[in-house]
């Protein structure tokens, strides 16, 4: 049974550049987050479009309708994982490649460069608001499938994804010959391994070094370290943005976090700082990973591209921002009047 693709999904598709007026979406300074909910399937269209990836790769436009159709499905209504976070996720990943010419540079080929997209896309699906180590810490049925080998979240975001890609008329890589087909399920499987923050932490040192040693794009070490780069940016993307896209979104982040921590004391066990409402500072939390993950990956970044220059001024200015915050913070803190602080 085919999810009937709407023809009025599909119209929208071909004119949604103006209808809707959003100009300025193949910019950095855009949020993603600005488009209306139910356009976003119809924009996911318009940069696998844009990109030039549905020419290239003959995609038939009702399979790719209907594969995002069941991929926004796919996600849950968590606080922070959800479809937007997705959308945002692959709307970065579309600036990227647009803006700093990835596939004309050769620094991705059309096939790393589809694959890409869809792994922005998926990355997170079916994400249930819980982070790798509570499905361990309580047994999860996702942490019986996937513990033994690590990355649990990240192993159970791809078998979805295949699911997905098993469907009928829903497989927009069924064009493919069978090197290609097999090549692109490796990039996919890698690419949303890459978002797990342990694999980031083993990254991070070799991706510093290959960087400052001169990157080589032919070099295919380099350009999986490369890649997994790009992934890391997308899924931290809205740092990037203006200072109110970039703190709202990161309270939908510790609002998720906070749910976690208060399920984890509903289970008898005390949850990490981080994750507990009574005693996390959002602003010290917020400039130490600003300081430890964002800024390095964006830092890092800009040496390859000097126009990244432009994204890592606005981390600056967010993490200064949150400075502001955490002294204000701070001194409600020590005026006793910690309920308060919490209100602001
Ligand atoms: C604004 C912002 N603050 C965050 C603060 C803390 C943490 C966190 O997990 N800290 C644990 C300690 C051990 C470091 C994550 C945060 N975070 C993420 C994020 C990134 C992820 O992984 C990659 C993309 C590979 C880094 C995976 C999941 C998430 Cl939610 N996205 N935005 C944020
Ligand atoms: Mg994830
Ligand atoms: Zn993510």
């Amino acid at each position: 049974y085919h999810m009937k693709v709407e023809e009025d999904i599909v119209q929208e598709i071909l004119h949604c550049k103006d209808e809707h007026n959003i100009k300025d979406f193949n910019k950095f300074e855009f949020s993603p987050r600005c488009v209306p909910y139910k356009h976003m399937p119809c924009y996911t269209i318009k940069m696998f479009n844009d990109l030039g990836l549905i020419k290239y790769w003959k995609l038939k436009l009702s399979t790719l309708t209907r594969f995002i159709l069941y991929v926004k499905k796919g996600y849950r209504d968590a606080l922070y994982h959800n479809w937007v976070h997705a959308f945002s996720v692959a709307h970065f990943g579309y600036l990227l490649i647009q803006n700093l010419n990835l596939i004309n540079e050769n620094y991705m080929t059309h096939m790393e460069a589809l694959v890409f997209l869809v792994s922005c896309l998926c990355h997170d699906i079916d994400h249930r608001g819980t982070n790798n180590s509570f499905q361990t810490k309580s047994s999860t049925v996702l942490a019986s499938l996937y513990s033994s080998e690590g990355s649990v979240m990240e192993r159970h975001h791809f078998a979805q994804t295949m699911c997905i890609l098993n469907k009928e008329g829903c497989n927009i890589f069924e064009n493919f010959n069978s090197e290609e087909y097999g090549q692109a399920l490796d990039l996919l499987k890698n690419n949303i391994l890459a978002t797990d923050l342990a694999c980031h932490f083993r990254m991070m040192k070799k991706q510093k070094e290959m960087i400052r040693d001169k990157f080589d794009k032919t070099d295919s070490e380099h350009k999986k370290l490369f890649i997994h780069m790009l992934m890391t940016c997308c899924d931290l993307s809205d740092q990037t943005k203006q200072w109110k896209v970039s703190k709202k979104t990161a309270e939908e982040i510790y609002d998720e976090f906070f749910s976690q921590g208060d399920l984890e004391k509903s289970m008898g066990s005390s949850p990490i700082e981080m994750m507990d409402r009574e005693r996390a500072s959002i602003p010290d939390l917020q400039v130490q990973f600003i300081t430890d993950i964002v800024l390095p990956l964006f830092i890092n970044l800009s040496i390859l591209f000097p126009m990244v220059q432009s994204l890592v001024d606005v981390l600056k200015e967010n993490r200064a921002l949150w400075e502001v915050s955490k002294n204000i913070f701070q001194k409600y803190m020590e005026a006793g009047m910690k309920g308060i602080a919490i209100l602001l």
